[in-house]
């Protein structure tokens, strides 16, 4: 019988779950950085690591390896510097996984997320008729307390009326945006993080910028009118949703928000007696609806 190559004589358990452990690393670190900016840093990187080991071991450059030795702990210490968003947002996700554990709204909440949904969607139609900038941002899991403690503190029931009050054009309260929290606005005039999204930086305004960075930091919605053009748009998860009209922008914020859960609608429909749901719209209705829902999509990469 021919000899098994040495490596497979010491493949055993614990070097199979060793490897695949590995392997589960790079698969999560490769997923988290894909359609951000760190996936071109990442390149980057590699091509760098490669070219210049490749040339000091061909060459044989003393001067180059001895750098290299001393560079490569200094590079990898800088990652977490350098992949502080991304990484930030990994762990953020990492949290978040338990949430399938229990229903992600109750059910009073759900009802305050429909009138909230009904209320932003309203207020962004007739914000946008008038081409009054606004922005709007819905809290979800991640705490957005911080930047309501640095805006002006309001606590108020969300309606379209005060919405389109607060953004009135040159009223006290119109400059920044506004934090919402189930049927609750929380705080206007808040000042939010920009995205230092280069693809998209040099094109976009500050309000479609800072829209884009509090969704980068967070799992939050925002949603933007914009003074310009009156063009509404959604950002989620650092991309930016553009040119939605009333309806679709309904069924984005429903999709985000998980108002249109596949279950539910079966429930619903059970209820009504109505025909069953088409089996192509259960699995991924949650993450297809907003591009569906959107004509143009800005990654933040
Ligand atoms: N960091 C920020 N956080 C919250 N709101 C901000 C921030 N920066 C700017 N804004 C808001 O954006 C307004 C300026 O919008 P700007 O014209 O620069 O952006 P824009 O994306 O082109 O929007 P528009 O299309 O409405 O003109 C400011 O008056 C302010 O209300």
């Amino acid at each position: 019988m021919p000899e098994l190559p040495w490596i497979f004589t010491r493949l055993d358990f614990r070097a199979i779950i060793d490897i695949f452990a590995v392997a589960l690393i790079f698969f999560g670190v490769l997923w988290v950085a894909q359609g951000t900016r760190a996936t071109q840093l990442i390149r980057g990187l590699l091509i760098l690591i490669v070219v210049v080991v490749g040339v000091a071991n061909i060459f044989n450059l003393t001067a180059l390896k001895w750098l290299l030795d001393k560079a490569l702990p200094a590079l990898i210490i800088s990652v977490p510097v350098v992949f502080q968003p991304e990484l930030r947002r990994a762990l953020e996700q990492l949290g978040h996984t338990g949430s399938w554990l229990r229903p992600p709204f109750t059910a009073a909440a759900e009802t305050d997320l429909e009138s909230t949904v009904e209320e932003i969607s309203r207020a962004a139609v007739q914000l946008s008729r008038h081409r009054y900038g606004a922005l709007i941002v819905i809290e979800r899991e991640t705490g957005l307390q911080d930047y309501v403690d640095r805006g002006v503190p309001l606590d108020a029931t969300l309606t379209r009326q005060l919405l389109i009050n607060i953004f009135y054009p040159n009223s006290p309260l119109h400059d920044g945006a506004v934090i919402v929290r189930n049927d609750r606005i929380l705080a206007a005039s808040c000042v939010l993080p920009l995205s230092d999204n280069v693809a998209t930086g040099g094109q976009l305004g500050t309000r479609h910028r800072a829209a884009m960075g509090i969704t980068e930091e967070s799992d939050a919605i925002a949603v933007v009118v914009s003074e310009e053009t009156g063009q509404i748009a959604v950002a989620h998860n650092g991309r930016l949703y553009r040119n939605l009209d009333p309806e679709r922008l309904r069924k984005v914020l429903r999709t985000l928000l998980r108002l249109d859960r596949p279950e539910r609608t079966i429930r619903r429909r059970v209820r009504l007696n109505g025909p069953p749901p088409p089996a192509d719209g259960l699995g991924d209705n949650r993450e297809r609806a907003p591009e569906d829902g959107a004509r143009t999509a800005t990654r933040a990469d």
